[in-house]
């Protein structure tokens, strides 16, 4: 008999995901893959639906429609602990009377492990999340970011395919969540598992994930690698929600994407200043191009090519896009 090599099963398969909340869809037909080692990030504003669909997955949420797979496995209609993922929240949940070392320890123990050998996992993926001197700790003597690292720790330490993360940095200070961001990208590429991670923040997208998808009102309205998402937004809405700046209503539904990159300046026609800011990072002006207001940060450096109240610029349009203009009337 001819042996056909079988496709490794992804981390996560969902498809067709719907939740309602009374007359609130949360989450309406989301479908989405994960693969082994791939972290896919779930982007998108508050309220749109990304911890319905997170807890959805984790078995935390009754679905009124879908499916959803754990490495292969139809996990649908079991209970959060028959799933087999690995969890991380946004307040960590950590057992304040237990030591760190017995926090990670408790995933593999309720599993079935041998105290002993729960404990060598503990320590294995304390290590890898480098907390192993802080091991006898209780958690209230530790800081809000080693707290996150223990909570990681405790996901990993169950072995599982898939790891959720819910807005796992939100806590954290601006500095700790840099570090935090770094530390947590070596990690995960490190380790096998799939990972879905919850965030409303498009930096922590970009750093983090191999994949986004970009949900508005409970449904994803675009999904690809996180440099082609946030190079090429599909619409109007998604460009917004990502930071682009010049999204300028055009004809018949339309919108023109005027990206960072197809402005150049001190170079072209003079066009004129309506407005100035001055900013930490040096000034936001808006100018009055014949295409519409457009606005501009300037670093100080650039800030030297202003004359007065003009300033010189040239567009390329060969890096502007038209794209459908869906950001009015919101469905959100
Ligand atoms: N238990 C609930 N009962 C009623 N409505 C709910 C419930 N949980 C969520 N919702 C509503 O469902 C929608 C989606 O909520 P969800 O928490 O999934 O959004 P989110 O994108 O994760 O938001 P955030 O980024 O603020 O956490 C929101 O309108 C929310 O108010």
């Amino acid at each position: 008999m001819v042996q056909v090599p079988q496709e490794p099963s992804p981390a996560l398969r969902v498809q067709g995901l719907s939740k309602a909340f009374g007359t609130v869809q949360a989450a309406q037909d989301v479908s989405l893959t994960v693969q082994a080692g791939e972290t896919l990030a779930l982007l998108g504003p508050s309220g749109c639906g990304k911890s319905t669909v997170l807890r959805g997955v984790a078995g935390l949420e009754r679905l009124d429609g879908g499916q959803v797979e754990v490495g292969g496995r139809n996990v649908t209609a079991l209970p959060p602990e028959a799933r087999h993922v690995g969890l991380v929240f946004q307040d960590y949940s950590l057992f304040p009377h237990l030591s760190v070392l017995d926090n990670v320890a408790y995933g593999p123990r309720m599993r079935g492990a041998r105290r002993p050998d729960a404990q060598a996992r503990a320590r294995e993926v304390l290590a890898l999340v480098d907390l192993s001197a802080l091991e006898a700790r209780r958690p209230a003597q530790l800081s809000g970011g080693q707290q996150q690292r223990v909570a990681l720790a405790r996901a990993l330490a169950t072995a599982s395919p898939l790891l959720l993360l819910d807005e796992p940095l939100s806590n954290l200070d601006e500095k700790l969540r840099a570090q935090l961001r770094t530390d947590l990208h070596a990690l995960f590429a490190r380790v096998e598992a799939g990972v879905l991670l919850v965030t409303h923040d498009q930096r922590e997208a970009l750093a983090l994930a191999h994949r986004v998808a970009v949900m508005r009102a409970g449904r994803i309205v675009q999904q690809n690698t996180a440099a082609e998402v946030f190079a090429r937004p599909a619409t109007a809405w998604v460009a917004s929600f990502l930071g682009h700046q010049n999204v300028l209503p055009h004809a018949e539904g339309q919108a023109l994407l005027i990206p960072e990159l197809a402005v150049h300046l001190g170079t072209g026609p003079q066009y004129t200043i309506t407005s100035n800011q001055v900013t930490e990072s040096g000034e936001t002006i808006t100018v009055a191009h014949s295409l519409g207001l457009l606005t501009l940060h300037l670093s100080p450096r650039e800030r030297n090519l202003v004359h007065g109240k003009s300033l010189q610029l040239e567009l390329d349009s060969a890096v502007m896009r038209l794209i459908p203009d869906d950001r009015s009337p919101s469905p959100s």
